[in-house]
């Protein structure tokens, strides 16, 4: 468990956050996680982890309470930080639509992860440096992707732009990963793949990883801590081998089924060792 502030890397305090006139979305959250962790946001629909996530990466300010990330406050009291250019250069956010520009080539999708550190005309006009271009290629060769690099990303599967999602964080050189239910409409396959090298960056590259799941059977496979929330509530935060059917059905009641179903046949033993990853962040 985390000791010092040195070493976290998110810092959620009381955090509250309402839209409009409705239940509140996140209810005085506060947690706490130690760089190089990789944790797992577990609930039900509706429970508030899209909006704990875009709190924390700054998309969303909450009415009451604070983030810090890294040591410098994100946010706090609905105000988002002074440092916050800077901050969301070391923050790679993943979605579970994708958000790559269709008609784009998979190449160009990728070198935006580094638009956040270059002039805007510079991204606009698509003028990379060759160093940047070969980076770019490095990441999507990691995650077996190189051969759709000038494809454009409409041609992918979902899981392919999802791993192309993946590979734009590598080349930003994010430092936090916040997936937000990666992979919540892939196959089986493509879940297993894309789980893979998430945790691939938090093992080999050191990236704390946050990833919202809707799966319990995924969350304790791939995170051993996990931190579940319900109706905007922080309801569990503790080792995900903890979170047994019986415990879940404590936490959840009847909506732990949304949670239990095992529909992923996950054997990790049948699948390659992802490749090595690394971040290491470009010079512009
Ligand atoms: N932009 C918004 N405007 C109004 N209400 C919102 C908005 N975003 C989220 N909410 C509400 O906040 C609550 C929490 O939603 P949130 O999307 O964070 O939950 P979630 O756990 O991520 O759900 P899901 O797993 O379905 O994505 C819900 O009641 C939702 O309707």
């Amino acid at each position: 468990m985390l000791q010092n502030t040195e070493s976290a890397a998110v810092e959620v305090e009381a955090l509250s956050k309402t839209f409009g006139a409705g239940e509140p979305a996140l209810k005085g959250i506060t947690l706490k996680i130690a760089a190089g962790e990789r944790v797992a946001l577990l609930g039900a629909s509706g429970s508030g982890k899209s909006t704990l996530i875009r709190c924390i990466c700054g998309l969303e300010t909450a009415e009451a309470g604070s983030v810090r990330v890294f040591g410098q406050t994100l946010q706090a009291q609905g105000r988002i930080g002074r440092n916050i250019r800077r901050l969301r250069r070391s923050i790679g956010v993943i979605f579970q639509q994708f958000n790559l520009v269709g008609r784009l080539p998979v190449m160009t999708n990728v070198l935006t992860g580094l638009a956040i550190e270059m002039p805007l005309w510079r991204s606009m006009s698509g003028r990379f440096t060759l160093a940047q271009r070969a980076r770019a290629l490095d990441a999507l060769d990691a995650i077996g992707l190189a051969p759709q690099a000038f494809q454009r990303a409409s041609t992918l599967s979902g899981g392919q732009q999802q791993r192309a999602a993946i590979a734009r964080v590598l080349v930003q050189g994010a430092r936090l990963l916040l997936a937000d239910e990666p992979v919540a409409s892939l196959d089986p396959e493509s879940t297993r793949r894309v789980m893979d090298q998430l945790a691939a960056l938090n093992r080999d590259a050191g990236m704390t990883l946050i990833v919202s799941l809707h799966h319990v059977a995924l969350a304790r496979r791939y995170c051993p801590r996990v931190i579940a929330l319900r109706r905007g509530e922080l309801v569990y935060d503790g080792p995900s081998s903890a979170l047994t059917p019986e415990f879940l059905r404590e936490l959840y009641g009847s909506a732990a089924d949304e949670l239990e179903s095992d529909e992923l046949p996950i054997s990790i033993s049948q699948i390659p060792q992802p490749a090595r990853l690394e971040t290491t962040p470009l010079a512009a």
